[in-house]
């Protein structure tokens, strides 16, 4: 028994070839585990393996090895329980147009065994700001209100844990916030929440921890901070007390270019050479220092470099 919201160990799929085919293995051997109460990324590039992890916890993938727990409940011992603590929004938007909002949850509530006076449709849908639009026929919907609806769908038997798949594709940047807002607020309210997004900076704005998925393994999970600090490449921009004719030369440079008559913006590596080292080298060429600023490295660096790095290897 785990103490884990989500637990995974040596988790494998291999899709069948189609039309004789090559098979294609699509997880291979991903272990790891989701706290309870923490929002973790899964982040990875197309095709990397993440919506075949979701719906295998889903139940809709049957997984060819190892296993699962949904808040302590295994996959293939108890999928009632393990299907009840968790809700999805998946990739695609799914549901049937000529319902209202306030219908669709209620199907789902029904769906789920939800009594009549536990479901709380209404609230769900405040929560979302669909709530003028609970007796819609949900096809008038845009994409966004659509999707939002979705993420209220996924939440009317309460899970302890929701699972994002890519839920702001295609959302524009007020809904995404309207959005992550109110994963945010059902996270502060005890929800685990695990999403998987192409928006790096998403990911590390809202995640604690953040697992890299490339080809079916796991390349990378750490909390987020440590996973940021990792990116080796940083970016200093000097600005020197004349005109710059000809850009300094040092081998502690990885790259340099001037941005204005008497700015340089220098790359280093800092697992080999530190800033004082690069500050330096530019007055060794006969430039006196007059600003400094740094670029904190991204997650895009990180997640670059270690795809860089798992494809090469
Ligand atoms: N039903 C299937 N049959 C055969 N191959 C599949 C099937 N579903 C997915 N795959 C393959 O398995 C690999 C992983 O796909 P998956 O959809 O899990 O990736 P992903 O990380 O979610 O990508 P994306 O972000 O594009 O959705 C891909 O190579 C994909 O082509």
């Amino acid at each position: 028994m785990t103490d884990a919201a989500i637990s995974i160990r040596d988790l494998c799929k291999t899709y069948a070839g189609v039309k004789g085919g090559a098979p294609k293995r699509a997880l291979d051997g991903v272990s790891f585990d989701v706290q309870r109460g923490s929002i973790f990324g899964l982040l990875g590039p197309n095709g990397a393996g993440k919506s075949t992890l979701i719906n295998i916890l889903a139940g809709l993938v049957n997984k060819t090895n190892g296993s699962a727990t949904i808040w302590g409940f295994d996959i293939d011992e108890h999928p009632r329980n393990a299907k009840a603590s968790i809700g999805i929004v998946n990739q695609e938007i799914l549901f049937d147009p000529f319902f209202t909002p306030v219908e669709t949850l209620e199907i789902q509530a029904g769906l789920y065994g939800v009594p009549k006076k536990e479901r709380r449709s209404m609230e769900l849908l405040r929560a979302v700001h669909l709530e003028d639009k609970a007796k819609a026929y949900a096809r008038t919907l845009s994409g966004g209100m659509k999707r939002r609806l979705m993420v209220a769908k996924a939440m009317v038997h309460s899970p302890p844990v929701l699972v994002l798949d890519e839920p702001t594709a295609g959302v524009d940047i007020e809904l995404r916030q309207q959005l992550w807002s109110y994963v945010r607020s059902l996270n502060d309210a005890g929800v685990t929440v695990v999403l998987t997004t192409h928006y790096l900076e998403e990911a590390e704005e809202l995640c604690d921890r953040i697992a890299i998925i490339n080809h079916g393994r796991v390349i990378a999970n750490e909390p987020t901070a440590e996973l940021v600090g990792k990116a080796q490449e940083k970016i200093v921009a000097v600005t020197v007390d004349r005109d710059v004719a000809a850009l300094p030369r040092s081998t502690c440079f990885e790259k340099i270019v001037l941005k204005g008559a008497r700015t340089l913006e220098i790359t280093y590596s800092k697992d080999r050479v530190n800033a004082g080292e690069v500050l330096g080298a530019v007055q060794a060429e006969g430039f006196g220092i007059v600003d400094v600023s740094t670029k904190e490295a991204d997650l895009e660096d990180v997640f670059l470099n270690l795809t860089r790095a798992a494809n090469a290897g």
